[in-house]
């Protein structure tokens, strides 16, 4: 339950809140063992036939308690559902907050689905963690401290009959009920979780699914997990009846036992007829405390495992920290990098992917990445951009280290187009717009002008105006890259950093886009990755990778006179031209 403990700290700033709430609730079932008894006592004495004088004061009550039962009873609702708002919201933040550090690096083995259903449908259980955790047992220990003593002013024999009675109906009841229910909770969070990231990858894989026949298949996954999980709620649900129907049987016991004691003092004239009456009601009511414990018990339990699947993430250390003391960008100057020694493994992995890698690319250069697919040249580019820390060597920022810069600093500064981009629901300009509020439309167009996409529709408005549908559905492959590339591009950061951003691109369309860019950009360092070895000569520099090593550096002329490896590289390139 460790994650529960963890949970109670999360809450605390909330304590007044919660202690309204409680109060509210408290004071709802005092509402209604007063209005039990109060009415107990105007019908019992109703069959005596007193004068109206004699109940006048019990019929006020009535009217009190039935009244103040419904408004404190909304009280409560209103206080406890805000509170939990208030807390939901709390939790989310702190998830957020905790996992925006983690983003790629901690995070990139889990499944999209996975994370989705910790941030909403964890965060969404721990709804019940105050109203149903909580509050209750809260709740009842003041239900039965106020029973006991009212019962205690008439004998004390009548509180020790109730006393026990409750407390076997708030602990041994949910206690068995924990029993009966072991694991359900955990099993129902797991499969719910299980659920849910079928369903998103069916809904995102339909069209796969169809085209390969296995929508059956899927579906049929996904009946098994439903049955799994309706089974596993119907036989909560049954554990939940049964709690109930025992904790009824408990109160009769305790209305029971009352009896035993009150009748004798009764016929020996020591009680009032009309009390025992009042006492049996009021003994009846005051259960209203115990019938959520059960249900506790089992929230309990799924609770602590939503809040152990939130804290695995939030406990993770980010894989990229912050320097204590920061130095500013060199923006409004050119870049250089210099990596000397550089070697990077992956967390999981005891392969590096880079191995004490040497390279320079100069101030305002121009320069290729390229290798074959594997050979380690986009996580050399993820490290240019702090997504990922290296663990030996060096990468040299205008002669500084990296890693004295804020990640956010290193961000802003430098553009980074990724193959794994992702586009909005949304039009052209809200999705320029998301890389640079302030764009106007004459820079979004200008971009959309190099990276030749600015005919996307009839008027230079409208191509600004048109909506790309979900994730850009209704743009072509290529169409696509190029509004992810113009993206980076509206940024004008002072180094530009493409990671096979055109290979959706036909050859003569990437010459030109290339061409453009080059033109354009003549101050900013642009370095980029590519498979495709098309118009090599622009380039100032090449670097060749090959299992995380460079084996080659140069221009397109030295490097096809001197590396073989890139020669071979560049026919199958050539080769690949033909049949394209
Ligand atoms: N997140 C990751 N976790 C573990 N290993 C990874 C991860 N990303 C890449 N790798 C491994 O690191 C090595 C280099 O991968 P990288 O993506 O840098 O290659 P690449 O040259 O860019 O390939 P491609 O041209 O296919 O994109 C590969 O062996 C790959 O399997």
């Amino acid at each position: 339950m460790s994650a529960i403990f963890r949970l109670l700290k999360l809450v605390l700033p909330y304590k007044k809140w919660i202690a309204l709430s409680v109060f509210l609730g408290l004071l709802t079932i005092a509402s209604s063992i007063g209005l039990m008894m109060t009415s107990a006592f105007v019908i019992s004495m109703a069959a005596l036939h007193p004068s109206i004088a004699e109940i006048q004061v019990a019929i006020v009550g009535v009217r009190f308690f039935g009244i103040s039962r419904g408004i404190f009873r909304y009280l409560e609702r209103l206080i406890s559902h805000n509170t939990t708002f208030r807390l939901l919201s709390h939790f989310r933040v702190r998830f957020y907050a905790a996992l925006e550090p983690l983003v790629p690096a901690r995070v990139a083995h889990l499944k999209s689905g996975d994370l989705l259903q910790r941030i909403v449908a964890d965060i969404q259980n721990l709804e019940n963690f105050f109203v149903r955790v909580i509050a209750p047992p809260s709740v009842s220990v003041l239900t039965a401290l106020l029973m006991t003593l009212i019962l205690w002013a008439y004998h004390i024999n009548f509180a020790l009959a109730f006393i026990t009675f409750y407390a076997l109906a708030g602990t041994i009841i949910p206690y068995l009920s924990v029993q009966l229910s072991r694991g359900m909770g955990k099993q129902i969070t797991v499969l719910k979780n299980q659920l849910n990231v079928a369903l998103l990858d069916h809904l995102n894989g339909l069209p796969e699914l169809l085209i390969n026949r296995q929508i059956e298949n899927q579906e049929e996954k996904i009946k098994v997990l439903n049955k799994k999980l309706s089974r596993l709620q119907r036989n909560m649900l049954i554990i939940d009846a049964l709690h109930q129907g025992f904790v009824t049987l408990l109160m009769f016991g305790a209305v029971v036992m009352v009896l035993i004691v009150g009748i004798p003092m009764v016929e020996n004239n020591m009680l009032n007829g009309v009390y025992l009456a009042v006492l049996v009601l009021g003994v009846m009511a005051a259960f209203e405390g115990v019938l959520p414990l059960p249900q506790m018990a089992q929230y309990l339990e799924e609770n602590n495992e939503a809040g152990k699947r939130l804290f695995e993430i939030i406990d993770r250390p980010p894989q990229v920290v912050d320097p204590q003391q920061p130095i500013p960008f060199p923006n409004e100057q050119p870049v250089r990098f210099a990596v000397n020694n550089l070697t990077f493994a992956y967390n999981n992995t005891q392969q590096p992917a880079l191995k004490n890698l040497r390279l320079e690319i100069p101030y305002s250069s121009k320069v290729a990445i390229v290798g074959p697919s594997g050979s380690g040249k986009s996580t050399l580019a993820r490290l240019l951009i702090r997504l990922y820390d290296y663990q030996s060597g060096q990468i040299l920022l205008n002669e500084r280290e990296l890693k004295n810069y804020r990640q956010t600093d290193i961000r802003e500064n430098i553009g980074y187009a990724s193959q794994s981009f992702h586009l909005f629901t949304g039009s052209v300009a809200d999705n320029l717009h998301l890389v640079n509020p302030e764009a106007s439309e004459r820079q979004m167009l200008d971009v959309l002008r190099l990276v030749n996409l600015s005919d996307l529709s009839h008027t230079p408005q409208d191509t600004l105006n048109y909506w790309i549908g979900e994730h850009g559905n209704r743009l072509s492959g290529g169409q696509a890259q190029r509004l992810a590339l113009a993206q980076v591009l509206l940024k004008n950061s002072p180094v530009l950093i493409f990671d096979e951003v055109t290979s959706s691109l036909d050859a003569e369309t990437e010459r030109l886009i290339l061409k453009n860019i080059f033109d354009h950009f003549k101050e900013q360092t642009i370095i980029n990755i590519t498979h495709r070895l098309n118009n090599m000569e622009h380039y100032n520099m090449i670097f060749v990778l090959n299992e995380g090593e460079l084996i080659g550096r140069g221009t397109h002329h030295d490097l096809m006179r001197e590396n073989e490896h890139y020669r071979h590289l560049f026919k199958i390139f050539q080769e690949s031209l033909l049949f394209a």
